[in-house]
């Protein structure tokens, strides 16, 4: 399991590209056969991609949680970036088509990975809440064609749909032409946030700002790539076509709305 150290932002000035992208940057996640795992301590979130071979993959439980079983004291939520696929919880077998999620709560014991691709995000859980699979997220329209950012932002977990201690997680669908997310862009001081990109061709890249809004940095992500983004960092993108990413997030509140937006001329 790879370990991702918090990081503070005044260690950003005079990174190289190459470090921040081995402390931001999730590029090997998903693998034909295996499931891979990643802790984070920023807000102790843990990512992982599953793609599932001829067999079903089982959910294992790395040394770094210290649980007898992964979901002991944690939470899950998972969306099918891939091909129809079924995630199976103490053998309640749920089929999730692609850009489907599904919220298994604290305390599930065995969980397998058949099919699809899936990409995992956990946050640690104080109680259980039950295990559903989100079946008709709100979907939020943003943008426009003139700011070339026109998307629908699913909301899957969160206050007011499938609910969870900490976990706050959505699919954001860009329309063909449009290729800004999250512009104008904030910070939420109270939450980590990770973004997984996926549905990019292969060829196609997306750029992606990170770092305090006055003190911005790029990396440029890749299909089903993810990044970490600390709670002192913007998060925004712009691919060179169109893509879907999920956002997830963990830490102090679960409010979708409490976010302290940048004004487009403070960025630096
Ligand atoms: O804190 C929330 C997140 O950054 C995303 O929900 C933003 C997003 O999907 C978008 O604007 O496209
Ligand atoms: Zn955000």
């Amino acid at each position: 399991m790879d370990i991702r150290h918090a990081t503070a932002p005044d260690q950003i000035p005079g990174m190289s590209t190459d470090r921040l992208r081995t402390r931001f940057l999730v590029e090997n996640l998903f693998a034909d056969g295996e499931v891979r795992l990643l802790y984070a301590h920023e807000d102790r979130l843990v990512l992982g991609g599953v793609i599932p071979g001829p067999e079903p993959l089982p959910l294992p439980c790395p040394e770094p949680l210290g649980s007898a079983y992964f979901l002991e004291r944690r939470e899950l939520g998972v969306v099918n970036v891939g091909e129809p696929g079924v995630v199976t919880v103490d053998g309640v077998a749920y089929p999730l088509a692609g850009k489907e999620c599904l919220y298994i709560g604290r305390g599930a014991v065995d969980v397998t990975f058949a099919g699809g691709a899936f990409y995992l995000v956990s946050t640690t859980a104080h109680t259980t809440f039950p295990t559903m699979k989100s079946e008709d997220p709100e979907p939020v329209r943003m943008g426009g064609r003139e700011g070339a950012n026109e998307r629908v932002i699913y909301k899957h977990i969160h206050a007011k749909g499938v609910r969870s201690c900490q976990l706050v997680l959505g699919v954001t669908v860009l329309a063909p032409g449009s290729m800004w997310n999250t512009m104008p862009c904030h910070t939420h001081r109270r939450r980590t946030e990770a973004y997984l990109y996926f549905d990019l061709e292969p060829d196609h890249r997306v750029v992606h700002l990170m770092g305090e809004p006055t003190e911005t940095r790029n990396l440029i992500l890749a299909d089903r790539q993810a990044v970490i983004s600390p709670p002192w960092s913007v998060h925004c993108g712009f691919g060179t076509r169109s893509y879907s990413f999920v956002w997830a997030m963990g830490g102090e509140n679960q409010a979708y709305e409490d976010m302290d937006l940048v004004p487009i001329g403070g960025l630096r």
